[in-house]
């Protein structure tokens, strides 16, 4: 384990620094954290008794008992089932119970329905049959399609983008969490909006346009839905500017005192949290569910060599994650983008981490981040079988296999990390007074020291340290030794 700072720096965008002592976030405080976002979730069918909801109050309904559909058009068979078997996870994930699940082979998804019209007669027998709330289709659908597939199965539909989205509203708790999955959600809805359970707006779905004297000062419910979202966009692009200032100045105050940063990447669920918690004892939460991360949590860590970086757990990736969700937590990705290193995690007892690595080095090149140093963490190898993990290996030949379960492979990680983390580029010998003994407590947090001793006037160091904190010890440099 690698030493950490007790007063540990907090979700970085809290707005304020949090102390948080190791006690503070104990295990069991992390079963809370559990607890209370089950509780969220059984909260979220209160609205079902609504009859005249707007579009996007009906797309937010509790999704309870789901029946899955995919279409399946390339690759192999095994390939359809891992993506099922993650539309699955997902659904759970959002906290509906999965019934049956459907896959049609076909060369791209019907235009009208997603799948095939024949198919789409099955799948209503099989709503019908399990008596489910909701179809679950794997891809982003048009609005047309979901509405063609709606109007067969006589039950919501909703796509893989919509449940993302779903999950990360019930996940996000900062408030600048919230705002991004609103705003994400908002886009998302904004071109799918039609009025639901009100004539007007049922003609304007059928027929497109509202038909003329509907317009006006007796405006259509499904046009002032619009007005109002767009609204509600614009005010949450503003609040969320705001808040990345507070970000940017916080993330360059870290800068400042040039503490190397390293931030773990990796698709969701690989194991990034308790990473994190095996290597600083951070008590980040950890649950077996998609997406448990949407807050950037930073750690300060000590290498055993004393140099200090900063840790930081971001949010977890996912297949075409949407670009809404992209988008919308473009700032707080731009972490991961802004790291001297980023350790990528990924699952080894997963049925397919090759692909994995591939789709959250694709979202990596989306945010700019392609270009920043990374190291391939093969986690779970507890559970994980051989033939992955070479696998794994073959295309990540530098990957350090570790479990953060177990412990297994943690001391070479942190060798890893001591060879991988940038040293402080300018080696300086200065004599600092002692009246500046807060120059000198920097040079221990961020430098490295190579030679310390005392004289009549002061504190000899000799130390590698970042050029802004040379230029700052220019002024006490040592006199030539003869
Ligand atoms: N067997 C085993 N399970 C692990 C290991 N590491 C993590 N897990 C489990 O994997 C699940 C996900 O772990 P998290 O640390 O929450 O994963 P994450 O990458 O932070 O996930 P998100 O934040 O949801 O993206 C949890 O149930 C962990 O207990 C490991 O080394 N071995
Ligand atoms: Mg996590």
């Amino acid at each position: 384990m690698l030493a950490t700072d007790n007063a540990l720096e907090d979700a970085a965008d809290s707005g304020e620094i949090t102390f948080t002592g190791l006690g503070f976030y104990d295990d069991a405080g992390d079963e809370l954290a559990v607890e209370e976002r089950g509780a969220l979730r059984r909260m979220q069918g209160l609205a079902t008794e609504l009859t005249d909801v707007t579009e996007v109050e009906y797309r937010q309904l509790r999704l309870e008992r789901v029946v899955l559909i995919g279409v399946w058009t390339v690759g192999t068979i095994v390939d359809a089932e891992t993506s099922m078997a993650e539309l699955a996870q997902l659904a759970e994930t959002a906290g509906s119970v999965v019934l049956d699940a459907l896959v049609q082979r076909r060369d791209k998804p019907d235009t009208a329905t997603y799948v095939g019209s024949g198919k789409a007669k099955e799948l209503a027998e099989v709503v019908r049959a399990a008596g489910a709330d909701t179809v679950i289709c794997d891809g982003e659908l048009t609005p047309g399609q979901l509405r063609q597939l709606e109007e067969v199965v006589k039950v919501k539909v909703i796509d893989r983008t919509a449940l993302i989205l779903d999950i990360f509203a019930q996940h996000a708790t900062s408030k600048e969490g919230k705002a991004q999955v609103e705003l994400a959600q908002l886009q998302y809805m904004l071109p799918r909006l039609r009025g639901w359970g009100e004539s007007m707006s049922r003609q304007a779905a059928s027929g497109g346009r509202a038909p003329i004297g509907t317009r006006g000062p007796g405006e259509t419910k499904i046009e002032t839905d619009r007005r109002r979202l767009r609204a509600r966009i614009a005010k949450l692009r503003r609040e969320l500017r705001e808040m990345e200032t507070v970000r940017e100045t916080k993330r360059s105050s870290r800068k400042r005192g040039e503490v190397p940063s390293v931030a773990i990447a990796g698709y969701t669920n690989a194991g990034k949290s308790s990473l994190l918690n095996r290597l600083t004892g951070a008590g980040v939460l950890v649950e077996d569910a998609l997406f448990a991360t949407l807050d950037p949590t930073v750690r300060r860590a000590t290498l055993p060599d004393g140099r200090a970086f900063t840790l930081t757990d971001t949010v977890g990736f996912v297949r075409h994650l949407p670009h809404q969700i992209v988008e919308a937590f473009r700032s707080t990705l731009e972490e991961v983008a802004d790291a001297d290193l980023i350790l990528h995690v990924v699952d080894g007892s997963h049925a397919d981490p090759v692909g994995q690595l591939s789709a959250v080095r694709e979202v990596l090149n989306d945010i700019d981040a392609g270009d920043v140093p990374e190291l391939v963490i093969v986690n779970k190898t507890d559970i994980a079988d051989k033939t992955t993990v070479a696998a794994i290996r073959r295309v990540a030949p530098d990957a350090v296999c570790v479990s953060a379960r177990t412990g297994a492979g943690i001391a070479e990680l942190v060798e890893a990390l001591a060879t991988r983390v940038p040293h402080p580029q300018v080696e300086v010998d200065v004599v600092v007074p002692y009246n500046r003994g807060d120059l000198v407590a920097r040079v221990h947090e961020s430098g490295e020291v190579l030679h310390q001793g005392h004289n009549a006037t002061g504190t000899e160091l000799r130390a590698r340290v970042s050029a802004a904190l040379a230029a700052e010890l220019g002024a006490y440099r040592a006199p030539a030794r003869v």
